[in-house]
């Protein structure tokens, strides 16, 4: 039974990952090494919650706990299970492994939030692979409910078992994957599109802003009713041959980095995080933005559960 959970990064993803659990009643400790992040990171959990009440999520029994600390000892100290969630870096991944494995038990569930590192890669870097798992959250943690769980070649049946099993128990949807393959399922489909988008607007083909509205209003809007296989029953699978039939060959295959993304990289455009990306962002456009998207979301969610 999980009932503790170290949380070790506090960045994007890790405060909302922290409120989700605590709403499901879990007591977490939640480690980051730069001080700055374990502060914004109290901002962002109130946030999550403020959220999480307009998600309508009730608070499981009296509810959990969130508590930060500057020391990864205290953190892991006791945990269930500890939730890896530093940069998408496996040295500083193997890093952290190696500094938790002599302050946990042999059996602690170690699961990384890992982008799409192979498992089995991790796992060369841990004493007892058998208890270490991917737990892919999405991002906003708090708000999307799916989570990936990749067994490495030697992740235990057991270890499988119960993250899946933990994240059912949490009123969230386990998805888990037969092969461990590097991105995993939702990122390999997310960095196709990606590739594609990323390459059409390099060519000129058309604008960011125009293909942000082709997308989400029209396969983005579908695909959140319609999963992808269901889509092709839909269209027709005879439509499906005939456009892939001659589209396939012609769709950006690119095995490198795409040159507008190398760039935007170099200018130091990363986005919201550096207030410019492939748009611009004020810090009021911040504030404004982030909790305008989290009521859509909720609003779509509460219609896709049927709770509207
Ligand atoms: N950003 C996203 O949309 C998503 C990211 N992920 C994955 O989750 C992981 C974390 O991603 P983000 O939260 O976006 O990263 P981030 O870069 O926003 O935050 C990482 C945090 O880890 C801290 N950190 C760095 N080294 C550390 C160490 N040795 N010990 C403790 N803390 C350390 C940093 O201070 C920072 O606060 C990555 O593997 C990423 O690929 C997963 C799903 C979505
Ligand atoms: C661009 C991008 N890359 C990775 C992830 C998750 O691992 C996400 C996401 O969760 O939204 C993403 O948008």
């Amino acid at each position: 039974m999980i009932q503790r959970v170290a949380i070790i990064g506090l960045g994007t993803m890790g405060p909302g990952m922290a409120a989700r659990l605590a709403r499901g009643g879990i007591d977490v400790v939640a480690y980051d090494i730069a001080p700055a992040a374990i502060e914004r990171a109290r901002t962002m959990l109130a946030a999550a919650d403020g959220v999480l009440d307009n998600l309508g999520i009730e608070a499981k029994g009296t509810g959990g706990s969130v508590r930060f600390t500057s020391e990864l000892e205290e953190a892991v100290l006791g945990a269930d299970l500890i939730i890896e969630n530093v940069p998408e870096n496996e040295e500083i991944k193997a890093g952290v492994y190696r500094k938790i494995e002599g302050m946990i038990s042999a059996d602690t569930i170690v699961a990384s939030d890992t982008s799409g590192i192979p498992i089995t890669r991790l796992q060369a870097h841990i004493s007892n692979p058998g208890r270490m798992v991917g737990m892919h959250w999405s991002n906003p943690p708090h708000i999307i409910p799916m989570i990936e769980v990749i067994g490495g070649e030697q992740t235990a049946p057991e270890t499988v078992a119960t993250i899946r099993d933990f994240i059912r128990s949490l009123g969230l949807l386990p998805v888990l994957l037969k092969k461990d393959v590097p991105g995993f399922v939702e990122n390999r489909v997310l960095y196709a599109l990606l590739r594609e988008v990323v390459d059409l607007v390099e060519r000129g083909v058309i604008e960011p802003e125009d293909i942000d509205t082709c997308v989400s209003w029209g396969i983005g809007y579908k695909l959140a009713v319609i999963g992808p296989m269901a889509l092709l029953d839909m269209a027709g699978m005879d439509i499906y041959h005939s456009v892939s039939s001659f589209l396939n060959e012609d769709l950006c295959d690119r095995k490198d980095v795409a040159p507008l993304v190398t760039k935007q990289m170099a200018d130091g455009k990363l986005g919201i995080k550096s207030g410019e990306g492939v748009y611009s962002y004020t810090p009021e456009k911040i504030a404004q933005l982030q909790p305008e998207r989290a009521k859509k979301l909720v609003a779509i969610r509460r219609i896709l559960e049927g709770r509207e």
